[in-house]
């Protein structure tokens, strides 16, 4: 009963999940027997040293890739046990997934790639919905321009209006201030925290003390396994901490 009521307050948890790349001695651990819970309404920074598991570790966590062994749980749902198409529909409808390149389609205007989520799912998208969807990143009036005349700051703005408009139960974002100036980055990060308030679960990969320090708790990985974790912690905390994992 009480394993049950911890699981469900999660919005992702993870139960002793491995996955390893090649096989033998040149097999690679990316992560390596990591439990850990993602909870609700929580914003959670995932850092360490370059090809310590992190990217690997969030695909697994969004259902983007397969764990070898143990289980990822999204809410009640247990993403290892779903079939693909089941994991296609999931990912379309409660998962939204931001890239550092931002990743959208250069040909389309921003409302038409905001747009596009509702249109894979099967729906028919409303325009005041994805309007609101803009303007809840202040994009608003760029509804029409498409991507080559957006800012890199706006397009990730746009991309993440894309991952919102299906109203997902955890907004991933691997490095989503990765390729943006400070000022641009600031804008982003001020919008997660804004919707990590207003209650939305957020899980970022990053490799900014800055940005990880926006976050309500930062876990750090080493060689495929969680390592430490700070919780309220400001840049230099972070910093510091990341520094003494690199060494
Ligand atoms: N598709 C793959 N095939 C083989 N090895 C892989 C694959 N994807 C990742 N790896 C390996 O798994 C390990 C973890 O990679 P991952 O990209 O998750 O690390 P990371 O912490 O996100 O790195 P970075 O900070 O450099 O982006 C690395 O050693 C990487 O080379």
């Amino acid at each position: 009963m009480t394993t049950t009521l911890i699981l469900s307050q999660a919005a992702v948890a993870l139960h002793g999940v491995s996955r390893v790349f090649g096989r033998g001695p040149s097999a690679v651990h990316a992560v390596d027997d990591v439990t850990l819970e993602f909870p609700r309404g929580g914003w959670t920074a995932v850092m360490g040293p370059s090809g310590s598991g992190k990217s690997t570790l969030l695909h697994c966590a969004a259902g983007l890739e397969r764990v070898d062994t143990g289980r990822v749980m999204l809410g009640d749902t247990d993403l290892s046990a779903a079939t693909d198409s089941q994991l296609t529909a999931l990912r379309r409808t409660r998962i939204g997934f931001v890239f550092q390149s931002f990743n959208l389609i250069g040909s389309l205007t921003a409302e038409q790639n905001v747009a596009l989520p509702l249109r894979l799912a099967g729906k028919r998208p409303s325009r005041s919905v994805v309007r609101a969807t803009l303007d809840a990143v202040g994009l608003a009036d760029r509804a029409r321009h498409r991507p080559r005349e957006l800012s890199g700051g706006q397009q990730q703005r746009v991309a993440i209006a894309r991952a919102m408009v299906t109203r997902p139960e955890v907004l991933f974002a691997d490095e989503p201030t990765g390729a943006l100036d400070s000022t641009a980055a600031r804008t982003v990060l001020d919008l997660m925290r804004a919707m990590a308030d207003a209650g939305q679960s957020i899980v970022m990969v990053t490799h900014d003390p800055g940005a990880a320090a926006r976050a309500d708790a930062v876990i750090f990985l080493r060689d495929g396994r969680v390592v430490d974790r700070l919780s309220g912690a400001d840049t230099r905390q972070v910093a510091d901490r990341l520094a003494a994992w690199e060494h």
